[in-house]
């Protein structure tokens, strides 16, 4: 069992905060994403679990054990972390088995065999057998990332820390790879904790989805549920694309330019605010049958599925006044309208309210 637990960790650089009372629980065995804009604090949260960075305050437990407690902590060779950076982290020098087996012990017969034994499993486990004795100039990025993978696990850590380790990658290669890795890490029971910027990745493989803003987890949950219940607008708008619109909520209710929608919490005290709708939520209905009337007024096709801007005309239901105008992003994988044509326009399922009238609320 490794559970990893960050608690209440302060660090300044100077006179510049950047963590500040972090938080973060990541269950044994789990993969969370650390998902946050740049210059938040993330590598220097993961740097401050590593060992290579001092804390000013607050803890950090692995399995139960205190390896950070303030500024004091244990050595990092005595934590059971691992480091997978973002490029170039293999050993020029060395053969793709010696890299990964270097931080093995291998003094006498009976540890060497089971060097190399490591080594093999390893290299089985992420997809690349054939390649111990190649020199890493000889493989492509990806099968480098790999490796390096393979390198930070064979101590059998407790818990591997990947630092946007795709991201220098291209998108089909970075899908591909973050699956395999998401399956070596669950294959050998490590926590691991990865650094994106790229929320697609975060949502696909992670199992808990830390939002980082400004030193502090402001949302730390599965990802559906970060996506559907972002905790505040700015989590809302971060993650995935949110179209955001004006709502007056009364009984539970919000009145929108796109009608009357529910509300996923039901406990708003009312008042005014924004709606979170996602674009997928947006359906083309058949005339008569939607809430709001709107104009297509572009058409962007990604193979898959397609977004259709809208421009609201006017209401056909009860929504609030002033709405004509309101543009809206609808994600379509049915038939493609022509611009300039009249839709009605649906909502389908509950949104996220935010009020304006009073400070964010953080859960
Ligand atoms: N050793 C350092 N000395 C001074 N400032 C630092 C140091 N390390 C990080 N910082 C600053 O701390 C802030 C947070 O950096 P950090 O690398 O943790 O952010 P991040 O969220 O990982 O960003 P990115 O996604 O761009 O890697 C940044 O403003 C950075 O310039």
């Amino acid at each position: 069992m490794s559970r990893l637990e960050v608690r209440g960790l302060h660090k300044s650089f100077g006179a510049t905060p950047v963590l500040r009372g972090m938080d973060l629980d990541v269950p044994s065995g789990a993969l969370a994403a650390l998902l946050g804009h740049s210059g938040c604090g993330k590598t220097t949260l993961m740097r401050i679990v590593a060992g290579f960075e001092q804390a000013d305050a607050g803890e950090v437990l692995i399995d139960g054990r205190t390896v950070v407690d303030g500024p004091a902590g244990a050595p990092p060779e005595r934590r059971r972390v691992s480091v997978v950076p973002q490029e170039g982290a293999l050993f020029p020098h060395l053969t793709v088995a010696q890299n990964v087996g270097f931080g093995l012990p291998g003094r006498g017969p009976a540890a060497r065999r089971h060097r190399r034994e490591r080594v093999r499993d390893l290299l089985a486990l992420i997809g690349l057998p054939d390649v111990g004795e190649r020199m890493p100039s000889q493989l492509s990025g990806g099968q480098q990332q790999r490796v390096a993978v393979a390198r930070a696990l064979a101590p059998e850590p407790d818990v591997v820390l990947l630092d946007e380790p795709f991201s220098a990658l291209d998108a089909a290669l970075r899908s591909a790879l973050r699956e395999d890795v998401r399956a070596a890490l669950k294959a050998t029971g490590a926590t691991g904790v990865l650094v994106t910027h790229d929320q697609e990745e975060a949502l696909s493989i992670a199992d808990l989805v830390a939002v980082v803003r400004d030193g502090v987890v402001v949302q730390a949950a599965e990802p559906a549920r970060v996506y559907r219940e972002p905790v505040d607008l700015d989590t809302a708008r971060f993650v995935g694309d949110a179209v955001l619109l004006p709502a007056e909520v009364t009984d539970g209710v919000a009145r929108t330019p796109v009608g009357t929608l529910k509300l996923l919490r039901g406990d708003h005290a009312g008042g005014r605010g924004l709606v979170a709708v996602r674009p997928e939520q947006f359906h083309m209905v058949g005339a008569g049958r939607g809430a709001a009337i709107a104009t297509v007024d572009a058409v962007t096709f990604h193979g898959h599925d397609a977004t259709v801007r809208l421009v609201i005309a006017g209401t056909d239901g009860p929504g609030a006044p002033g709405t004509a105008g309101q543009a809206v992003l609808c994600r379509t994988q049915g038939p493609l309208p022509d611009v300039g044509t009249q839709v009605s326009l649906l909502v389908a399922g509950p949104v996220s309210f935010f009020t304006t009238e009073a400070p964010t609320q953080h859960r």
